[in-house]
């Protein structure tokens, strides 16, 4: 069965599927979220079992994928712990720089994600089809809706792109042994700016597959992100909404 709202964003999407910007991605991929059992501290739609939150991963079985699921999961737990790490300095630094006001009063940062949400997207990016020279888009420009995300990428160069804030694009190509680490919306918003979400983008791989693994530190499900009282759930279902294509709707590729 085909990622969708259907299976609450969770599973195989397939390429084209994935839509930025009115533009078809030219990737598939297997995307993971933290599954939230009902009842649970994480959502507000507690009562309803078809909410998307309340969905199961959908893993290749054993045979398909022998030992990803183990691996994979051992994988969200280490970066979840990583994510943690990272924004006690975030925090710390905060405190340092901002006054309360410059922080948007948010000097309780750790409340908002001391039970985060996470989502985890294995990639494969194919060869660019048409001619060299011509940018053939991966995944097209946009900022990632959390705190933060850590990409693991292969060692295809060429690929992943961040945009400086005078609009040039720069390469972010892989170095041995490192993640790259985003910032997301969230982050952005609550530090009114201090910390900026990144645009990026990534372009079709030229003559091999690109292979990446980004993991979407996120807050809690229920945590406030903007004055209005939007909360991250709000904010993370409107954007999951908008990403995909009908893949047997061709009139929208
Ligand atoms: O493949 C990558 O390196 C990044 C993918 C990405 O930006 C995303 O899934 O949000
Ligand atoms: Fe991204």
């Amino acid at each position: 069965m085909l990622q969708g709202a259907a299976t609450g964003f969770r599973g195989f999407q397939v390429c084209g599927q994935n839509v930025t910007q009115g533009k078809a991605d030219q990737h598939e991929g297997l995307d993971l979220m933290r599954e939230i059992p009902m009842a649970g501290k994480g959502s507000r739609v507690d009562d309803d079992p078809a909410h998307f939150m309340h969905k199961a991963n959908l893993w290749p079985t054993e045979e398909e994928a022998p030992g990803l699921r183990t691996a994979f999961t051992a994988y969200a737990d280490a970066m979840t712990d990583l994510g943690f790490r990272i924004m006690a300095k975030v925090d710390d630094g905060l405190r340092e720089t901002c006054t309360q006001e410059e922080a948007h009063g948010i000097m309780n940062l750790p409340e908002m994600y001391d039970d985060p949400f996470w989502i985890m997207r294995a990639i494969r990016y194919p060869p660019a089809s048409s001619p060299t020279g011509v940018e053939e888009q991966g995944v097209g420009e946009h900022r990632d809706y959390g705190l933060l995300t850590m990409i693991l990428q292969d060692d295809t160069p060429g690929c992943l792109q961040i945009r400086r804030e005078n609009g040039a694009w720069e390469h972010v190509d892989p170095v041995p042994d490192c993640l790259v680490v985003n910032i997301g919306d969230v982050l952005d918003f609550w530090t009114g700016g201090y910390f900026k979400a990144t645009p990026h983008r990534v372009l079709a791989p030229r003559d091999r597959d690109r292979v990446s693994l980004p993991f979407f530190f996120e807050p809690n499900l229920h945590a406030p992100i903007l004055p209005d009282g939007t909360t991250y759930e709000d904010h993370v279902l409107s954007k999951l909404s908008s990403n995909f294509a009908d893949p047997t709707d061709q009139a929208q590729k």
